[in-house]
């Protein structure tokens, strides 16, 4: 099993027996150069089940094309990996989100894929999967519904959604206009990555669970003063960190049990 967990890098800490390889040692893979990612590949194991997990992930706006940002997931599916718990942080879009809940990812609007910049674009590679995939099941139904059982033992029904998340390309966050816009398309949840990591996973019939953490609320009036700002995004997410690893870490072994 695999888990981005790039956003909570803090939980590859407590992989038993980690082996930890930095990205800059491996060849041909990119370097994370966003602040809170940090750049290891770690192996171990959670709740007994062996894992990889990847302390950082690659963003479109870094300037990588998505094809380079999605490789890693092609080297873990080399690696024998076939299931995938992907993480994000988020702007909540949805009036309901607050900051510090977390929304498991029922399907996405793929903003970047609208014009064809998509990771699947050129030639097929067959050993991986077919031209033609389809996503309208592209995040586990029983995943999240044992997802929702876990929060809802550990108290966070209040906090948790099951939500759509949109990918737009970044770096900066979005307009007022903008966010009424993804709002009026569906969207709860706004972010600048994560789909293309899904789109590549699906490819290779990978199994997927995804989850974003929102960190911040979208403005969408102007006569709200604040701005978002990376600072607060981070600080939102290490405020969840612990309760997300206790989540992730009981989620890894009941999927192990199935
Ligand atoms: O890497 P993710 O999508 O989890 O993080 C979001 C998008 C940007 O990298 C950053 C903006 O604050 O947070
Ligand atoms: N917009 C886009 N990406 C984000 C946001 C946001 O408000 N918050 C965290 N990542």
């Amino acid at each position: 099993m695999h888990i981005n967990f790039h956003v909570l890098g803090t939980l590859a800490n407590t992989i038993v027996d980690p082996i930890s390889l930095n990205y800059k040692d491996i060849p041909n893979f990119p370097v994370s150069t966003v602040e809170g990612h940090q750049g290891n590949l770690v192996f171990g194991t959670l709740s007994n089940v062996k894992v990889v997990c990847m302390q950082g992930r690659f963003h479109y706006y870094e300037g990588y094309i998505l094809q380079k940002c999605t490789a890693p997931v092609r080297v873990l599916a080399l690696v024998g990996i076939n299931k995938l718990i992907v993480t994000n942080a988020a702007g909540g879009l949805n009036p309901n989100y607050k900051v510090g809940d977390i929304m498991f990812i029922k399907d996405h609007i793929n903003f970047l894929g609208f014009g064809g910049n998509n990771p699947l674009r050129g030639p097929n590679d067959p050993r991986f999967g077919a031209r033609f995939i389809p996503m309208n099941k592209a995040y586990d139904r029983a995943l999240i519904k044992n997802a929702k059982e876990i929060t809802k033992k550990m108290g966070l029904e209040k906090s948790t959604h099951e939500g759509v998340y949109v990918m737009v390309g970044g770096p900066n966050y979005e307009t007022i206009a903008e966010v009424n816009s993804l709002r009026m398309l569906g969207a709860d949840a706004v972010g600048m990555s994560t789909i293309p990591e899904v789109l590549v996973a699906k490819h290779c019939a990978m199994t997927v669970f995804g989850f974003s953490i929102i960190t911040n609320e979208c403005i969408s009036s102007y006569d709200d003063e604040t701005e978002p700002n990376h600072q607060e995004v981070l600080k939102a997410i290490n405020s969840k960190a612990e309760s997300l690893k206790e989540f992730v870490t009981i989620l890894v072994g009941n999927i192990a049990m199935e």
